[in-house]
Protein backbone atom coordinates (compact mmCIF):
# COMPACT_ATOMS: atom_id res chain seq x y z
CA UNK A 1 0.00 0.00 0.00
CA UNK A 2 1.47 3.81 -0.76
CA UNK A 3 1.68 6.29 1.67
CA UNK A 4 -1.40 8.47 -0.40
CA UNK A 5 -3.35 5.04 0.48
CA UNK A 6 -2.18 4.48 3.95
CA UNK A 7 -3.44 8.17 4.46
CA UNK A 8 -6.92 7.57 2.82
CA UNK A 9 -7.43 4.22 4.16
CA UNK A 10 -7.51 6.82 7.90
CA UNK A 11 -8.94 9.58 6.69
CA UNK A 12 -11.98 7.30 5.65
CA UNK A 13 -12.39 5.52 9.26
CA UNK A 14 -12.28 9.16 10.46
CA UNK A 15 -14.85 10.50 8.18
CA UNK A 16 -18.28 12.23 9.51
CA UNK A 17 -19.74 11.58 5.81
CA UNK A 18 -22.12 14.82 5.55
CA UNK A 19 -25.01 15.67 3.58
CA UNK A 20 -26.36 18.91 4.68
CA UNK A 21 -27.82 20.70 1.65
CA UNK A 22 -31.21 20.96 3.16
CA UNK A 23 -32.74 19.65 0.42
CA UNK A 24 -31.78 16.36 0.72
CA UNK A 25 -34.78 13.68 0.61
CA UNK A 26 -35.28 10.09 2.17
CA UNK A 27 -33.53 8.64 -0.67
CA UNK A 28 -30.25 10.47 -0.38
CA UNK A 29 -30.05 9.53 2.95
CA UNK A 30 -30.87 5.94 2.38
CA UNK A 31 -27.80 6.16 -0.35
CA UNK A 32 -25.65 8.42 1.87
CA UNK A 33 -25.89 5.18 4.77
CA UNK A 34 -24.85 3.05 2.03
CA UNK A 35 -21.98 5.33 1.03
CA UNK A 36 -21.06 4.86 4.41
CA UNK A 37 -20.68 1.43 4.35
CA UNK A 38 -17.76 1.76 1.74
CA UNK A 39 -15.97 -1.14 0.21
CA UNK A 40 -12.74 0.27 1.42
CA UNK A 41 -14.58 0.10 4.85
CA UNK A 42 -16.51 2.06 7.30
CA UNK A 43 -16.42 6.26 7.96
CA UNK A 44 -16.99 7.27 11.83
CA UNK A 45 -20.24 8.66 11.15
CA UNK A 46 -22.38 10.74 9.01
CA UNK A 47 -23.36 13.79 9.48
CA UNK A 48 -27.50 14.51 9.01
CA UNK A 49 -29.89 17.15 9.69
CA UNK A 50 -32.47 15.80 12.60
CA UNK A 51 -35.45 15.10 10.91
CA UNK A 52 -33.18 12.68 9.15
CA UNK A 53 -31.78 10.68 12.19
CA UNK A 54 -34.32 8.05 12.28
CA UNK A 55 -34.45 6.92 9.27
CA UNK A 56 -30.59 6.81 9.26
CA UNK A 57 -30.97 4.66 12.38
CA UNK A 58 -32.93 2.34 10.85
CA UNK A 59 -31.05 2.62 7.64
CA UNK A 60 -27.96 1.90 8.78
CA UNK A 61 -29.59 -1.24 11.66
CA UNK A 62 -30.97 -2.59 8.41
CA UNK A 63 -27.46 -2.79 6.24
CA UNK A 64 -25.82 -4.49 8.95
CA UNK A 65 -23.71 -1.51 10.56
CA UNK A 66 -25.21 0.39 13.67
CA UNK A 67 -21.89 1.00 14.45
CA UNK A 68 -21.53 4.05 12.40
CA UNK A 69 -22.09 7.05 14.38
CA UNK A 70 -25.03 9.57 13.53
CA UNK A 71 -23.46 13.44 13.84
CA UNK A 72 -26.29 16.28 13.28
CA UNK A 73 -26.04 19.79 13.92
CA UNK A 74 -27.62 22.83 15.68
CA UNK A 75 -27.86 26.52 15.45
CA UNK A 76 -26.52 25.66 12.55
CA UNK A 77 -25.44 27.49 10.42
CA UNK A 78 -26.10 30.71 11.67
CA UNK A 79 -24.09 30.58 14.87
CA UNK A 80 -26.70 33.14 16.64
CA UNK A 81 -26.45 33.73 20.05
CA UNK A 82 -29.61 32.87 21.51
CA UNK A 83 -28.90 30.40 24.31
CA UNK A 84 -32.44 28.83 24.51
CA UNK A 85 -32.79 28.14 21.06
CA UNK A 86 -29.42 26.69 20.79
CA UNK A 87 -30.32 24.45 23.46
CA UNK A 88 -34.16 23.51 22.77
CA UNK A 89 -32.64 22.03 19.41
CA UNK A 90 -29.60 20.42 20.69
CA UNK A 91 -32.16 18.62 23.23
CA UNK A 92 -34.29 18.35 20.43
CA UNK A 93 -31.20 16.28 18.64
CA UNK A 94 -30.62 14.20 21.18
CA UNK A 95 -34.40 12.88 21.51
CA UNK A 96 -34.02 12.33 18.06
CA UNK A 97 -31.35 9.54 18.48
CA UNK A 98 -27.87 11.80 17.95
CA UNK A 99 -24.82 9.66 18.69
CA UNK A 100 -23.28 12.86 18.17
CA UNK A 101 -24.11 17.05 18.12
CA UNK A 102 -22.50 19.88 15.82
CA UNK A 103 -23.34 22.82 17.21
CA UNK A 104 -22.32 26.61 15.82
CA UNK A 105 -20.22 28.89 18.50
CA UNK A 106 -21.81 32.19 18.29
CA UNK A 107 -18.75 33.54 16.29
CA UNK A 108 -20.20 37.01 15.69
CA UNK A 109 -20.50 37.68 19.04
CA UNK A 110 -17.41 37.16 19.57
CA UNK A 111 -16.09 39.32 17.08
CA UNK A 112 -18.34 41.42 18.31
CA UNK A 113 -16.04 41.26 22.04
CA UNK A 114 -18.76 39.07 23.53
CA UNK A 115 -16.87 36.45 25.13
CA UNK A 116 -19.55 35.75 27.82
CA UNK A 117 -22.20 34.39 25.41
CA UNK A 118 -20.36 31.39 23.56
CA UNK A 119 -18.80 30.28 26.85
CA UNK A 120 -22.50 29.95 28.24
CA UNK A 121 -24.13 28.53 24.79
CA UNK A 122 -21.66 25.75 25.05
CA UNK A 123 -21.39 24.96 28.35
CA UNK A 124 -25.53 24.91 28.34
CA UNK A 125 -25.70 22.57 25.11
CA UNK A 126 -23.06 20.45 26.86
CA UNK A 127 -25.20 19.83 29.46
CA UNK A 128 -28.01 19.07 27.13
CA UNK A 129 -25.61 16.43 25.28
CA UNK A 130 -24.85 14.73 28.67
CA UNK A 131 -22.21 11.78 27.94
CA UNK A 132 -23.21 12.51 23.94
CA UNK A 133 -20.52 14.01 22.08
CA UNK A 134 -20.37 17.47 21.42
CA UNK A 135 -18.29 18.83 18.60
CA UNK A 136 -18.03 23.04 18.40
CA UNK A 137 -18.12 24.64 15.21
CA UNK A 138 -15.82 27.84 15.76
CA UNK A 139 -16.45 29.05 11.73
CA UNK A 140 -12.74 29.92 11.58
CA UNK A 141 -12.88 31.47 8.43
CA UNK A 142 -15.31 33.74 9.29
CA UNK A 143 -13.49 34.75 12.86
CA UNK A 144 -10.74 35.63 10.49
CA UNK A 145 -8.10 36.62 12.60
CA UNK A 146 -5.43 34.50 14.15
CA UNK A 147 -6.42 35.71 17.69
CA UNK A 148 -10.07 34.93 17.21
CA UNK A 149 -9.49 31.30 16.17
CA UNK A 150 -7.75 30.43 19.16
CA UNK A 151 -10.31 32.60 21.24
CA UNK A 152 -13.29 30.79 20.33
CA UNK A 153 -11.18 27.52 20.50
CA UNK A 154 -10.07 27.99 24.17
CA UNK A 155 -13.83 29.43 25.14
CA UNK A 156 -15.29 26.58 23.44
CA UNK A 157 -12.60 24.01 25.26
CA UNK A 158 -13.12 25.49 28.79
CA UNK A 159 -17.20 25.31 28.17
CA UNK A 160 -16.33 21.55 28.04
CA UNK A 161 -16.50 20.89 24.05
CA UNK A 162 -15.66 17.79 22.91
CA UNK A 163 -14.03 18.53 19.61
CA UNK A 164 -13.58 21.95 18.13
CA UNK A 165 -14.41 21.96 13.81
CA UNK A 166 -13.12 24.45 12.18
CA UNK A 167 -16.64 25.24 9.94
CA UNK A 168 -20.19 24.62 8.59
CA UNK A 169 -19.24 24.08 4.88
CA UNK A 170 -21.60 27.22 4.53
CA UNK A 171 -19.37 30.05 4.45
CA UNK A 172 -16.48 30.76 2.00
CA UNK A 173 -13.47 30.43 3.90
CA UNK A 174 -13.83 26.94 5.14
CA UNK A 175 -11.27 24.12 6.22
CA UNK A 176 -7.28 26.21 6.23
CA UNK A 177 -4.16 24.40 7.64
CA UNK A 178 -3.44 27.30 9.36
CA UNK A 179 -6.57 27.63 11.14
CA UNK A 180 -6.20 23.97 11.76
CA UNK A 181 -2.49 24.72 12.79
CA UNK A 182 -4.03 27.59 15.72
CA UNK A 183 -6.50 25.09 17.00
CA UNK A 184 -4.92 21.72 17.53
CA UNK A 185 -1.79 24.31 19.21
CA UNK A 186 -4.88 25.16 21.65
CA UNK A 187 -5.86 21.70 21.96
CA UNK A 188 -2.59 20.52 22.87
CA UNK A 189 -1.71 23.68 25.34
CA UNK A 190 -5.29 23.29 26.97
CA UNK A 191 -6.62 19.79 27.06
CA UNK A 192 -5.26 16.61 24.69
CA UNK A 193 -8.75 14.58 25.07
CA UNK A 194 -10.21 17.49 23.20
CA UNK A 195 -10.79 16.22 19.45
CA UNK A 196 -10.42 17.78 15.96
CA UNK A 197 -12.40 18.30 13.06
CA UNK A 198 -11.42 19.63 9.78
CA UNK A 199 -14.53 20.12 8.26
CA UNK A 200 -15.83 22.42 4.89
CA UNK A 201 -13.83 22.17 1.49
CA UNK A 202 -11.74 18.98 2.27
CA UNK A 203 -11.81 17.26 -0.93
CA UNK A 204 -8.69 15.21 -1.78
CA UNK A 205 -6.75 12.60 -0.57
CA UNK A 206 -3.42 14.95 -0.31
CA UNK A 207 -5.96 17.50 2.16
CA UNK A 208 -6.57 14.72 4.09
CA UNK A 209 -2.93 13.56 4.38
CA UNK A 210 -1.81 17.28 5.01
CA UNK A 211 -4.58 17.94 7.98
CA UNK A 212 -3.07 14.24 9.51
CA UNK A 213 0.40 14.96 9.42
CA UNK A 214 -0.32 18.38 11.09
CA UNK A 215 -2.08 16.66 14.40
CA UNK A 216 0.29 14.26 14.27
CA UNK A 217 3.32 17.29 14.13
CA UNK A 218 1.21 18.58 16.59
CA UNK A 219 0.16 15.56 19.26
CA UNK A 220 1.67 12.63 18.27
CA UNK A 221 1.34 9.71 16.28
CA UNK A 222 -1.47 7.84 17.43
CA UNK A 223 -3.09 10.85 18.58
CA UNK A 224 -5.69 10.95 15.08
CA UNK A 225 -8.09 8.21 16.18
CA UNK A 226 -12.52 8.61 15.96
CA UNK A 227 -12.31 9.56 19.10
CA UNK A 228 -10.04 12.72 18.73
CA UNK A 229 -10.35 13.38 15.41
CA UNK A 230 -12.62 13.77 12.74
CA UNK A 231 -13.21 15.13 8.96
CA UNK A 232 -16.29 16.61 8.14
CA UNK A 233 -16.80 16.01 4.29
CA UNK A 234 -19.48 16.37 1.72
CA UNK A 235 -17.00 15.60 -1.41
CA UNK A 236 -14.24 13.24 0.08
CA UNK A 237 -15.10 9.93 0.02
CA UNK A 238 -14.86 10.05 -3.62
CA UNK A 239 -11.30 10.69 -3.94
CA UNK A 240 -10.64 8.52 -0.96
CA UNK A 241 -11.95 5.57 -2.90
CA UNK A 242 -10.21 6.19 -6.07
CA UNK A 243 -6.69 6.34 -4.13
CA UNK A 244 -8.01 3.11 -2.84
CA UNK A 245 -8.32 1.61 -6.93
CA UNK A 246 -12.22 1.38 -5.88
CA UNK A 247 -12.80 3.72 -9.03
CA UNK A 248 -16.06 5.18 -10.32
CA UNK A 249 -17.58 3.88 -6.82
CA UNK A 250 -18.87 6.37 -4.54
CA UNK A 251 -19.23 3.60 -1.69
CA UNK A 252 -22.12 1.12 -2.74
CA UNK A 253 -21.12 -1.98 -1.05
CA UNK A 254 -23.83 -4.34 -2.75
CA UNK A 255 -21.41 -4.01 -5.97
CA UNK A 256 -18.25 -5.33 -3.70
O1 LIG B 1 -19.48 19.64 8.45
C1 LIG B 1 -19.14 19.46 7.32
C2 LIG B 1 -19.29 20.42 6.23
O2 LIG B 1 -20.60 20.90 6.17
C3 LIG B 1 -18.91 19.78 4.94
O3 LIG B 1 -18.46 20.73 4.05
P1 LIG B 1 -18.18 20.33 2.53
O4 LIG B 1 -19.52 20.17 1.89
O5 LIG B 1 -17.40 21.48 1.97
O6 LIG B 1 -17.42 19.05 2.51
Amino acid sequence: MSKLQDYALTALSLMDLTSLTDSETEQDIIELCRQAKSPAGNTAAICIFPRFIPLAKKTLAAQGTPEIQIATVTNFPHGNDDIDIAVAETKAAVAYGADEVDVVFPYRALIDGNEEVGFELIKACKAACGDIMLKVIIESGELKTDALIEKASEISIAAGADFIKTSTGKVPVNATPQAAQIMLSVIKAKNPKVGFKAAGGVRSAEDAAGYLDMASETLGESWSNAQTFRFGASSLLGSLLTTLGHQGNKGQSSSY
